[in-house]
């Protein structure tokens, strides 16, 4: 729709060139937004530099403008520089709306919907035991940040190629986080103003003072390809030999031959290697700040945990462990995943939108090519005493889950087309990790020398994602962790 005589949506005052630069707070550019949403509503307009953005604070907005009718105007990504110059453009979570993105998608639903997840269930709950045996030898002084990460570059890498990898130090592993610190330190939104301001800049040699980023940038390029190619011919290579165990890229790879009686054409395996080397970027970090997030709520509102192993203890006995045949039966774990994901959403701010054409919404203009951040933290905060950690909001009064408590249908996961197809596949992940980690382990505050609680502020660290700033904590085995290495032997 052309509507020229509409006005923008309402927003705060803009000054030239720089625009509302000045009014965000850049450590929590989130709460800047939600507090505009106070002040001018709901969707509210904005200019960074030169580029104009529409902010959506509300949950039930951003339903109605990507979730209907209009999905396919709000489907589209803006198409900034910094993504050609990190090597990402042809990654899923990048692409425009359009052919190319249409064939990606189609390749997650063949292998990551609903009812195709399942299957790597008993991935998920062999990773999710080592990932407890890991916790509790490092019980005494956990660097819970490096098992983390080691838990999820372990289950992705084995997930999407087959990876039986156990090791951090395996060098797939390494490549794969380097390129990802690399692209968090380089793909700043700063980073990104500076180039679509002035697009010169990239064409400058990186030896000028104060543009060595310039270099980063071409070693972010190489390392980048080399995660796309390195684990995929790995894995082409086990499909073909018929050593290929169960994982995203050998049945993106036989589900492909089986429709064409032959091999991918180069064309669709270019796609493949895209859509694959997009798991480890998309689901990594998220999912480690998910888990990040739950143990301090763990530790912070020990009532909760105890509850949880409660609900464990009565409906899977002491003698076992849990697995997903319990997952029905244990409501308040599901219920504790959801609060999770409510209580610090794991990309606050979304991945970017932008409209594909013009679009008008409840008498404001919405011009085609505006940036359109959908504010999960704010949408996280719309509830009563939204700092307090509380399973409670997902239930019923009876104890069963609210009809719509499901951790995949939770806002934190995006909206519309380009909801993450990834959801189904992370729930599946944290699930097993939450119930393991829960019924075998007791986290708590550490002690000081003379034996009193450090006291934990709960700080989040800033970016795409954002996880909680490190903090101590005492971790202990609860009577059914003896069960984890019987597990092994299963
Ligand atoms: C808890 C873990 C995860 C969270 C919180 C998360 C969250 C998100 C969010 C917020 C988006 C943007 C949605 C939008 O634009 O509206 C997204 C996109 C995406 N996610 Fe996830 N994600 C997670 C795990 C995963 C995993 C495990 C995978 C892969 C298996 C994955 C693959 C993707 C892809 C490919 C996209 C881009 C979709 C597109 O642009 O069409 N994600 N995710």
């Amino acid at each position: 729709k052309k509507s020229p005589g509409l006005p923008l949506p309402p927003g705060p005052p803009r000054i030239p060139f720089l625009g509302n630069a000045l009014d965000i707070d850049i450590t929590e550019p989130h709460a800047t937004y939600a507090r505009w949403g106070h002040q001018y509503g709901e969707i509210i307009y904005s200019r960074l530099l030169g580029q104009d953005y529409i902010i959506v604070n509300s949950e039930k907005v951003a339903r109605t403008l990507s979730d209907t009718r209009r999905s396919a105007v709000y489907a589209g990504r803006p198409q900034l520089s910094i993504y050609k110059l990190l090597g990402l453009e042809y990654s899923t979570a990048m692409l425009p709306y359009g052919d190319a993105w249409r064939v990606h998608r189609k390749l997650f639903h063949q292998t990551l919907r609903s009812d195709a997840a399942v299957k790597y269930q008993p991935i998920y709950m062999s990773k999710a035991i080592s990932l407890v045996q890991n916790l509790l030898q490092d019980g005494a002084a956990p660097n819970l940040e490096t098992i983390l990460q080691a838990f999820v570059a372990t289950t992705v890498l084995s997930l999407t190629y087959g990876y039986n990898i156990e090791s951090q130090d395996h060098p797939v592993v390494k490549l794969v986080q380097t390129l990802n610190n690399m692209l968090s330190k380089e793909g700043t939104p700063e980073k990104s103003a500076l180039f679509e301001t002035f697009p010169f800049v990239k064409y400058l040699p990186s030896w000028i003072p104060g543009l060595g980023f310039l270099g980063r940038l071409a070693t972010c390029r190489r390392l980048t390809k080399e995660v796309w190619d390195q684990p995929f011919e790995y894995t082409k290579g086990e499909v073909a030999a018929g050593t290929a165990p169960q994982s995203v890229v050998a049945d993106f790879l036989t589900s492909n031959q089986e429709d064409k009686g032959n091999q991918p054409c180069q064309e669709l395996e270019a796609t493949m290697k895209a859509a694959a080397a997009t798991v480890y970027l998309a689901g990594a970090e998220t999912s480690s700040s998910v888990l990040h997030t739950f143990i301090l709520a763990m530790i912070l509102f020990p009532e909760v945990q105890e509850k949880a192993r409660a609900e464990i203890d009565s409906v899977v006995g002491e003698d076992r462990l849990p697995t997903f045949g319990d997952r029905d039966s244990l409501p308040y774990i599901e219920a504790i995943i959801c609060e999770t994901m409510r209580w610090h959403p794991p990309v606050p701010l979304g991945i970017p939108h932008a409209t594909t054409t013009d679009d008008v919404y409840q008498g404001f203009r919405i011009p085609k090519g505006v940036i359109i951040i959908f504010n999960e933290w704010a949408m996280s905060r719309d509830c009563v005493n939204p700092d307090h950690f509380d399973p409670g909001r997902h239930l019923l009064p009876t104890g069963e889950l609210s009809p719509n408590a499901r951790m995949s249908g939770s806002s934190s996961f995006g909206f519309g087309r380009r909801v993450c197809p990834g959801r189904f596949f992370a729930e599946g992940v944290l699930w097993a990790a939450f119930v393991q980690i829960l019924a075998t382990l007791r986290f708590s505050k550490a002690t000081d020398a003379s034996g009193h609680p450090v006291e934990i502020n709960p700080v989040f660290t800033n970016g795409v994602t954002s996880q909680p700033a490190p903090f101590q904590l005492s971790i202990t085995g609860t009577a059914r962790a003896q069960l984890i290495d019987k597990y092994e032997s299963l």
